[in-house]
C-alpha cells in the first residue's frame, strides 16, 4: 500500500485519460446496449471485487429491467502492476444453474480473470454468459476472451481511477488516469 505522499505523488505525475464526463458517457452507451440484449431474460449479474464496485454501482441504476444481483471475489494483481496467480475468495454460488448471468469487471487486461469466471459459471450450468467491462486494455497479446458489453478502450498503460486501484490507491478516481 503507498503512504499518502506516495499516492499524491503518483496522481499528481499520472495522464488523465478519460474524464469523469467521458466515463458517465460510456456508461449510459453501455446501459443502453446491455438493456437491448439482456432486457428480457432477467439476468443474473454478478459484480468482481473490488474493482468493479464503482463501475457496478453507477451501471445499475440505468439497467432498468428485472435482474438478480450478486458478486463474487477473485484478485490477481493485489497491489501489483502485474498479473499473478488468480485466487478465488469468494466462488460463484449454485444458483447460477439455468441462468442467463452477466459478470461485470472494472478492467479486461490480459483476460485471464474474466476467462476463469466464465469456465466456472458455466461449469456450474449456467444458460448464458455474457461479459461487460468498463474498460478494455488494448494489448497485442491474444486474450482468452472478449467481452461482450465495453465501456472505453484504453492502451495499453498501468490504468487506475473508477475503481481500478494503484498501488491500492485512488479506486475512488471519477475518471481514468495512467502511470506516466
Ligand atoms: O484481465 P486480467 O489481466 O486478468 O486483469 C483484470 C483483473 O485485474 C483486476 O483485479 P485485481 O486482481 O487487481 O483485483 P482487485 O479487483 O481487487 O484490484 C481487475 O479488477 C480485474 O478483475
Ligand atoms: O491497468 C490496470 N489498472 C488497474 N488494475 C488492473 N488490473 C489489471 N490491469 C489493471
Amino acid at each position: 500500500m503507498a503512504n499518502v505522499a506516495e499516492a499524491r505523488g503518483i496522481l499528481n505525475s499520472s495522464d488523465i485519460l478519460f474524464t469523469a464526463e467521458e466515463v458517465n458517457a460510456a456508461v449510459d452507451r453501455m446501459a443502453a446496449d446491455i438493456t437491448r440484449e439482456l432486457g428480457e431474460s432477467y439476468p443474473l449479474v454478478l459484480s468482481v471485487m473490488g474493482g468493479a464496485v464503482v463501475f457496478t454501482g453507477q451501471l445499475l441504476p440505468r439497467l432498468i429491467f428485472p435482474l438478480d444481483f450478486d458478486y463474487v471475489h477473485v484478485s490477481r494483481y493485489g497491489d501489483k502492476t502485474q498479473g499473478g496467480e488468480l485466487v478465488w475468495k469468494t466462488a460463484p454460488k449454485e444458483d447460477v444453474r439455468d441462468r442467463v448471468v452477466l459478470v461485470l469487471d472494472d478492467i479486461l487486461d490480459e483476460g485471464h480473470t474474466m476467462a476463469a469466471i466464465r469456465d466456472k459459471v458455466l461449469a456450474m450450468g449456467a444458460k448464458a454468459f455474457y461479459s461487460g467491462v468498463f474498460a478494455n486494455k488494448l494489448i497485442s497479446k491474444d486474450k482468452p476472451i472478449k467481452a461482450d458489453f465495453v465501456g472505453i478502450d484504453v492502451p495499453d498503460r498501468y490504468v487506475f481511477g473508477y475503481g481500478m486501484d494503484v498501488r491500492g490507491a485512488w479506486r475512488n478516481l471519477p475518471a481514468i488516469h495512467a502511470l506516466k
